[in-house]
This record gives structure tokens, sequence and C-alpha cells, in this order.
């Protein structure tokens, strides 16, 4: 049977029409990609030549991939209107039915909203056939989610989660008719281990994460465990080919710090994050393996953080019923403190395509540096060719610094956050495979202070003599001495030898691997490149903004007339 739409698409536009909208005539199109509407009086007046500076103020566009839903105006919202207009000649009351648009408007700091347009008409059986054209061109977006598995953690930062989800967030999947199954945590590794074996993920879509970074860790290594289980893939092996997660993970946002979100999103607003999961972007993200000998310990997105932010991290975790401010009271003992580690960090750096971390070129929607994902076989074969053109380079392209370090940072992707709207590596990439290694050497209070205040405002914090940066793909870090001593020897009872006294929670440090600590100092780090999927698109540059403003896209718009 030949579609209505298959009909109209023949003539150029699925839908034309005369109709109303708040109370003004329009002109109403949608084509396969654009639904458009301006007023008819205004552009009249522009074809006949009077100033036009005002009427593209009122001429709108959306495009239909940013459409939440089109359904019916409830009968009483519509007589609403009406009775809002004493004069009984308004054309709302001459056009009694009425449908409404939902679609995605975008406000400022790359936050959306899901904006209402209702159109009214005469004709019942009209509003009908808009309702089912823009439906069934709704339909063929295949990448939009119909089912949803969620988990919120109650207790993730200000304790909201449940209540941001059932306020905010469920309304609008009802709205754009995605169904969903919600497991409240009752602990922690709840929805890590409902992942790993008991979901049948094969009814979901995708995976919501109502949290922080932690909770967000949690539902990362379910799924991949999952993917890896599934798969056959034993991904405890340190070079185990891991097979990338065919779920896409959405976050809304609910924690304490949630770079995860705001890097990939621009934002932590929780709206914005459920608007991005209807209409179903997808942005590809690295995953760090990390492990301590041929142990496989964690993955990680974000920060990898050895010395200052692992100890705050730890310092922080006795003030977690202070929720969010715990890292900064946290952090502020912990810079008093002041303390520096030793050890060796190894690295092997990334090839030249993948750009540097001081180029400033930063990772946006649409990034090109993210867009060739190359294969391990490529990187095998470059670092081979660069090992080759290497006379004296002996150890396959690797590096290693030794030295004294208040920090050693792993960024793989920005870690931008409220706290730092750039992050600890502005250019840091989404997706490129590589990971921004940043080296803090020790250095005075002052200095220290003044390159963490650099993370607030826009200048270069590796513009420091006591900083260096390198984009890697792999690298390894070797505490100094004792290193094969176990934890627990150690930290109880500090090791005398004839000349020192050696004490291993002053001398070692231990990582912050996505908000989690890590049980070893010693680490080997490999970044897999697009292991996962979030249902995100990266930062809209303000220009992009631009294009898609309705206004523009009027402009574009072949005439109907
Ligand atoms: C002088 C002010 C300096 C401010 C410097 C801010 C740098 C912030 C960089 C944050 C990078 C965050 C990377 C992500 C980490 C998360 O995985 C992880 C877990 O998140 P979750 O709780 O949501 O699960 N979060 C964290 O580890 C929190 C890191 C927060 C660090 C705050 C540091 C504050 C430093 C304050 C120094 C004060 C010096 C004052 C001197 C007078
Ligand atoms: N029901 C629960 N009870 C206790 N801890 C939980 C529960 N659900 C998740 N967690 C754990 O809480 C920790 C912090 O969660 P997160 O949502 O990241 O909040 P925050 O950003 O405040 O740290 C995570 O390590 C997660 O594993
Ligand atoms: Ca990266």
């Amino acid at each position: 049977m030949t579609r209505l739409s298959d009909i109209m698409e023949t003539q150029g536009k699925l839908l034309y029409s005369k109709l109303f909208h708040k109370h003004r005539q329009v002109e109403v199109a949608l084509n396969c990609s654009i639904l458009s509407w301006k007023e008819i009086e205004r552009s009249r007046k522009r074809s006949s030549g009077i100033s036009n500076s005002a009427e593209t103020a009122h001429s709108h566009a959306v495009q239909v991939c940013e459409i939440v839903s089109v359904c019916k105006t409830d009968e009483q919202e519509n007589t609403k209107t009406r009775r809002s207009r004493t004069n009984a000649e308004q054309p709302s009351q001459l056009y009694p039915h009425a449908f409404t648009v939902s679609c995605v408007r975008r406000t400022r700091q790359h936050r959306w909203r899901c904006s209402d347009v209702t159109f009214h008409s005469a004709n019942q059986g009209l509003c009908e056939q808009w309702i089912q054209v823009i439906n069934e061109q709704l339909s063929l977006l295949t990448n939009r989610p119909k089912s949803l598995l969620v988990y919120i953690n109650p207790f993730g930062g200000k304790r909201h989660g449940k209540r941001i989800y059932e306020r905010k967030v469920a309304p609008l999947f009802g709205r754009a008719c995605i169904s969903t199954d919600v497991i409240v945590t009752e602990r922690a590794n709840h929805a890590r281990d409902h992942l790993k074996t008991e979901a049948n993920l094969d009814k979901y879509d995708g995976v919501v994460c109502v949290g922080g970074d932690g909770m967000f860790s949690e539902i990362l290594h379910g799924l991949i465990t999952r993917t890896q289980t599934d798969s056959g893939v034993d991904q405890k092996q340190p070079d185990a080919e891991l097979v990338p997660c065919s779920l896409h993970i959405g976050i809304i946002p609910a924690g304490s710090t949630d770079c995860i979100c705001f890097a990939t999103v621009g934002t932590n607003d929780p709206v914005t994050s459920a608007l991005h999961i209807i209409v179903g972007d997808s942005q590809p993200m690295d995953v760090c393996s990390v492990h301590h000998n041929d142990t496989f310990l964690r993955y990680s997105v974000s920060l990898l953080g050895y010395g200052f932010y692992g100890d705050v991290l730890t310092n922080s975790e006795r003030t977690r019923f202070l929720g969010p401010a715990r890292y900064d009271l946290s952090g502020l003992k912990t810079f008093l403190s002041h303390n520096y580690y030793e050890g060796t960090v190894s690295f092997l750096p990334a090839e030249n395509n993948v750009g540097d971390p001081r180029d400033k070129l930063q990772c946006r929607s649409g990034c090109p540096i993210c867009q060739h994902k190359p294969s391990s076989k490529d990187v095998q074969c470059e670092m081979s060719e660069k090992k080759e053109k290497s006379d004296e380079d002996v150890s396959g392209g690797w590096r290693a610094i030794r030295g004294r370090f208040i920090a050693i940072n792993a960024a793989s992707m920005s870690c931008a956050c409220p706290r730092s709207p750039q992050g600890l590596s502005p250019s840091a990439h989404l997706a490129d495979g590589t990971t921004d290694l940043i080296l803090v050497r020790k250095c005075s209070r002052l200095d220290f202070f003044r390159h963490l205040l650099r993370h607030t405002n826009k200048e270069d914090q590796f513009d420091h003599s006591f900083v260096e940066v390198h984009r890697v793909r792999k690298f390894r870090f070797q505490p100094q001495q004792h290193e094969l001593v176990s934890l627990e020897d150690l930290s109880v009872s500090p090791i005398s030898s004839a000349q020192t006294t050696y004490n291993y929670s002053t001398s070692h440090s231990r990582w912050s691997c996505d908000g989690e600590i890590l049980p070893h100092a010693a680490i080997q780090v490999s970044v897999q490149c697009q292991l996962i999927r979030l249902f995100a698109r990266g930062i809209e540059e303000q220009q992009q903004c631009l294009l898609e403003d309705p206004c523009t896209l009027w402009a574009l718009e072949p005439s109907t007339h």
C-alpha cells in the first residue's frame, strides 16, 4: 500500500497546510528532515518588498530528529486557550482542533529544553493527518531508544537521584513513548552485578545511569564485563582485544562531580541529558584498562590520578556525609599537606595524527580527530614504522621519566566539570584512543596553587616549568621501592632499614580511578579506542547551535509559495 507521505514526498513536501498558531495564521510545511512554519501576513509583506528584519523572528523551524513527540492537543487545553481571549472572532474558536509538537529547544550554556508548539485547524482530519505523517517520520529514526534499563543511586551527590528521575526525566521518557524498567540500587555494586549476570539485555536499547561518576563506573564495568563474557573474551588478559558494547549508556547527572556527563554534553542538567537520550544521540568513548602486573584491576574513562587527586579522594571518603562539598574540604587539606611521591612513569607516545595536548584543538561534536578510529593493527603498524625510523630507539617507542611528582594525572577526556569548566586537559579527546598524561613535578606550594588556579580560568595550566604533558596510548607507573610488598603489611608497620625509616603511607599515594581507589600503586594502563557509546553528541560549538537556530533554518528552506 502506498503511504500518504510517499505521495506527498514526490511533490517536494511531505505535508503543507495553512493552520493557526498562537492566534495567527501560519504556513506549516514538513519535509523529511524539517518542520517549519511562518506567519502568512508577514511573509506576504516580505514578498511585497516591505522591511523583513522583524519577520524572521516569526519564522520557525525544527529538525525532525529533534522532535520529541506529536500528539492530539488535549481538548481541555484547547478550550482554555480559546477562553483566554475575549474576542468572539478569535480564529482558534473557529478552528477547534489542534495538535502539539514537542521539540528540543537550545537555551544557554548547552542546556536543552522541551518546547511545545500547538497548531489549530477547523479540520479534525487534517490534524490527524499531521500527527500521522510526523509520527511516520519519527518512526524512521531507528537510532532512537524504545526500551531502557534505568539504575538509580539514591545516595549519590545530594541524594536527589530518585526525585530527579521521577520529576524531570520519567515524564519526558513517557512523552517520547520510551518504556523503562527502573532499579533503585540497594547497595554499592548492585547495578554492576545485575548487569554482569542477571539483566536480560536483549530487551533494551540502552542503559541509563542516574548518579555520579562512581555510579557510571559501576554501569561501565557491568556492561563491559557482560559484553566480553557473552563474546567469549577474557578481559583479564592484558592484551585481550575487547569487544565494543552494543548498548548505549545515558547519564542523568545526580552525583558530586559528574565530569563524564559534563565533558560529553557540556552541562550537568537532567532534562538536557534526558533529551539527548530520547533523540538517540551517539558518542563513542575511549576506555582505559588498568592492570597490576598481569592482574586486571579496573576500567577508567575520565581521570586516573596519583598523588594530589588520589589523596583528595582518599581523604574525602571519611566526610562523604558532606556530599559534594567533601571534595573542597579534602582538596584544601590535601593542598596544605603538599605531599610529593617518587616513581618512574613510562609511556608509549601516540602518533602525530592525533594532535597534541597543547594544540588547543578541543574535542567538540563531530570532532574530526575522533572520526578516524584506528584498529589495533593500524596502531601496531604505525608504532613499528616509528620504531624503524628512529635509529637510537631501542625501547619500542617507550619513554621513561623518573622523578618526584605532586600529581600524575591521566585524562582520557577533558574531565571538564563545574569546578573546572575547561577540565584537567582541555584538548583531550573523547574517542581518539589516547589519554593525556600530565606530570606535575615537585614545586613550591605557591607554584602548585598557581597551577590549580589555572584549572578554573582559561589560562594554560601546562605552561609551567614543573608541568609536562604527553598524549599516550599506554603508560606504566612504578613507585619508588617496596612495590612488591602488600599494602596491608606496609601501612600497618613502617619498615626500617639500617639508614632509613620507610613509611609506605607517606611515600606512596593511591590511584583514583574515576573516583574509586585502586588497591595498587604500580599499574599498567592501555587505552581501548571507542569501547563504549553514550547517548550524547559531544559539546556543541556555538556555531553549531546557531546553524540549528529556527530562523536560520527557515532561511535555508525553499519557498513554499
Ligand atoms: C584554587 C582552586 C582550584 C580548583 C581546582 C579544581 C580542579 C578540578 C578538576 C576536577 C577533575 C575531576 C575529574 C573527575 C573525578 C571524578 O571521577 C571523581 C568522582 O566523582 P563522583 O564523586 O561524582 O563519583 N571526583 C573527584 O575525584 C573529585 C575531584 C575534585 C577535586 C577538587 C579539588 C579542589 C582543590 C581545592 C584546592 C584549594 C586550594 C586553596 C588554597 C588556598
Ligand atoms: N544503594 C547504594 N548504597 C550505597 N552505595 C551505593 C548505592 N548505589 C551505588 N552506590 C555507590 O555509591 C558510590 C557513589 O556514587 P555516585 O553516584 O557516583 O555519587 P557521588 O558522585 O556522590 O560519589 C559509587 O561508588 C556507587 O558504587
Ligand atoms: Ca581520549
